[in-house]
């Protein structure tokens, strides 16, 4: 196959000529001016080509087509770094060709076609796409329309657009309407509307499998919906830590070559209830109180966090409880070993051999779901009983403008596990150095009153309250099983009706008081939890990490040097 896709011919760009070659994965030009001792090359992957078109095209600011009949225009993926954030901005790069004959143009317009489909087996071809036209500065519509749209359109993709009306549509959309047909999820928002996206899509999932999400010690069935993320959001935490950047094209070309990156996902649990889903950020404490206060500001847009975040700070807060956690492998990796979780990430990937053994390629990689309950020897629960400032959770690094290396720069974003961040109650001041810490690249786990643990799974209990109904419930994760999706009740957040959830969140109401407001005297003994972005209305909750739940259209963050290292040897690797 890889010899039959292969052509090479002289063609002009402008009014220089060069030797153009495809080859299996790459479609190479070098100007074949001899006068030139600096011959450049420009190679671009082939599975980065975002479309060919026959004679001369534009398509920004408008589509313009001079349909000259020995022209083509090959569009393709051009990176550039930037300066305030981790990952590489990716723009659209257009080089028009020039051919001898029209024979020869056609052969080049079919021959770089079909190798495009060859290369990239999960370019989608329809997507579905929801718009959260409320989200972040409000713009998410008009970003849609200006700059993903028309790329989407030259890429051949055809989309059904939703501009949500009411919070919680996308997320009802897909649990319950027809998605026969649809290769992708499209989120215009932040990452509330992601969340959305992401309960409906693994809902849906396990409706269709039936699998109860309820039970934490079921293995729940991955998803083969991708999701990508168009960032029009206030922190679109998820977006930044899963590609170092916030920008829409950059997010819509990675959507459009179909990359795939796998993500871990935290579930979170009440008695035997399923509350939420997280990939981000499960937190107690300042997390949970900045929240909690941003919400009474929501119309201050972005900066509200800010806001509140300063306001909490000052309150000087800390929380008694109990945190269990059921530690990972330290064998595989630790988050302290300064590494970061890059484009094709070797703990990631060795992940997914253990997570699905008998995939050997991306287009099986679900083929291995192994049953419903989680085969995986447990090991040893530790306990800790103290005052905090915050208990976090997180699967990912969680970085974002903000915090640029996130939460726990060295999280994985498919490993199967999370980082659990205890900060015992201090000085204020030394818990503002730790707060600042997380705006540098300075070690912000390198404090007397800091913890991180890689975990698997994690039980909080508030200070004086028994573990004995979380005992009885869950027991360990294993013995709770039941085996599937028998006796199966609505898992929460999935729709409003969900009475066990209800009963329970009316029984915990007795014993949480609710947050003081900040000009009380008496600081309050609870705190809530935010469940990225989301306040949850229970405190005794009971978390385990699903790995490789669900795939978006991203490929991690990518490494600036090893770009670099690639420009070197072709002159120039990603543009004209
Ligand atoms: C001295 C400067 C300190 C700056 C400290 C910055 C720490 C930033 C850490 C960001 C962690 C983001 C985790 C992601 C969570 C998302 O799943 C979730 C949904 O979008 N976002 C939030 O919950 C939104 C959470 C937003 C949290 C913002 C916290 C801002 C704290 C500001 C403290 C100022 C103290 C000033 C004292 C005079
Ligand atoms: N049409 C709508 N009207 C009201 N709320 C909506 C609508 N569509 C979606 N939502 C809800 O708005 C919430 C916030 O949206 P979104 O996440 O897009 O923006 P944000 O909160 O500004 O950003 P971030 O979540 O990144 O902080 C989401 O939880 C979503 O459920
Ligand atoms: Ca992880």
């Amino acid at each position: 196959m890889e010899t039959d896709l292969r052509l090479e011919s002289s063609l002009w760009v402008g009014n220089k000529r060069y030797l153009a070659v495809l080859t299996g994965w790459h479609f190479k030009w070098t100007e074949t001016d001899k006068k030139n001792r600096d011959k450049k090359t420009v190679s671009v992957p082939v599975a980065e080509v975002v479309g060919v078109e026959e004679g001369r095209v534009e398509i920004l600011p408008r589509k313009s087509v001079e349909d000259t009949d020995k022209d083509f225009t090959v569009f393709y993926v051009k990176r550039s770094s930037t300066r305030n954030s981790y990952g590489l901005l990716w723009r659209l790069g257009r080089t028009q060709f020039s051919c001898p004959s029209r024979v020869l143009r056609d052969q080049w317009t079919k021959q770089l076609k079909t190798a495009v489909k060859t290369h990239s087996p999960l370019r989608p071809h329809r997507l579905l796409v929801f718009i959260n036209p409320y989200g972040g500065k409000k713009k998410g519509r008009q970003l849609y329309h200006s700059l993903v749209a028309p790329l989407f359109e030259l890429a051949d993709i055809s989309s059904h657009v939703i501009v949500t009306e009411r919070a919680n549509q996308a997320r009802d959309h897909l649990l319950k309407k027809d998605l026969t047909g649809f290769d992708g999820v499209v989120c215009v928002g932040g990452d509330g509307m992601f969340s959305e996206i992401l309960h409906g899509v693994i809902g849906r999932t396990q409706q269709e499998a039936g699998v109860c999400e309820n039970n934490p010690a079921v293995t729940l069935q991955p998803c083969p919906l991708h999701i990508g993320i168009i960032p029009a959001g206030s922190t679109d935490c998820v977006c930044y830590a899963t590609g170092g950047v916030i920008d829409p094209v950059t997010s819509a070309l990675h959507i459009i070559v179909g990359d795939s990156q796998p993500l871990d996902v935290c579930s979170v649990h009440y008695g035997s209830g399923l509350v939420r889903y997280s990939v981000s950020l499960v937190g107690y404490g300042f997390y949970g109180d900045v929240l909690s206060e941003s919400e009474k500001h929501r119309w201050m847009g972005p900066v509200r966090y800010d806001y509140s975040g300063t306001l909490v700070y000052l309150s000087n807060r800390s929380y008694a409880g109990t945190v269990h956690y059921l530690p990972a492998d330290p064998l595989l990796s630790s988050p302290r070993d300064k590494t970061r979780c890059l484009s094709g990430c070797g703990v990631c990937a060795r992940s997914t051999e253990r997570l699905f053994p008998n995939s050997s390629d991306s287009g099986s990689l679900y083929s291995s779901y192994s049953g419903q309950l989680s085969t995986e020897s447990e090991g040893e629960w530790v306990t800790v009983e103290g005052r905090f400032k915050c208990v976090s959770l997180t699967c990912m690094s969680s970085s974002c403008a903000r915090s640029p290396l996130g939460l726990s720069p060295s999280a994985h974003l498919a490993d199967g596990t999370g980082d659990l961040i205890l900060v015992w109650n201090t000085h204020p001041l030394s818990f503002l150095k730790f707060l600042h810490r997380h705006t540098n690249s300075q070690d912000r786990f390198d404090f007397p009153f800091v913890e991180v643990h890689r975990v698997k799974a994690v039980r909080f209990c508030l200070a004086g309250a028994t573990e004995e109904g979380e005992h009885e419930e869950f027991g360990s994760l294993s013995a709770a099983a039941d085996g599937g999706a028998s006796g199966c009740v609505d898992a929460g957040g999935r729709n409003g009706s969900q009475p066990h959830l209800e009963q329970m969140r009316n029984e915990e109401k007795t014993v949480t008081p609710f947050m003081c407001c900040l000009c009380c005297r008496k600081a309050p003994d609870v705190s809530v939890w935010n469940c990225d972005g989301e306040i949850l209305p229970f405190t005794n909750i009971s978390c385990k990490i699903h790995g490789q739940l669900v795939r978006l259209y991203a490929r991690g963050i990518e490494d600036i040097a090893s770009i670099r290292s690639c420009s070197q040897e072709t002159g120039d690797c990603c543009g004209t």
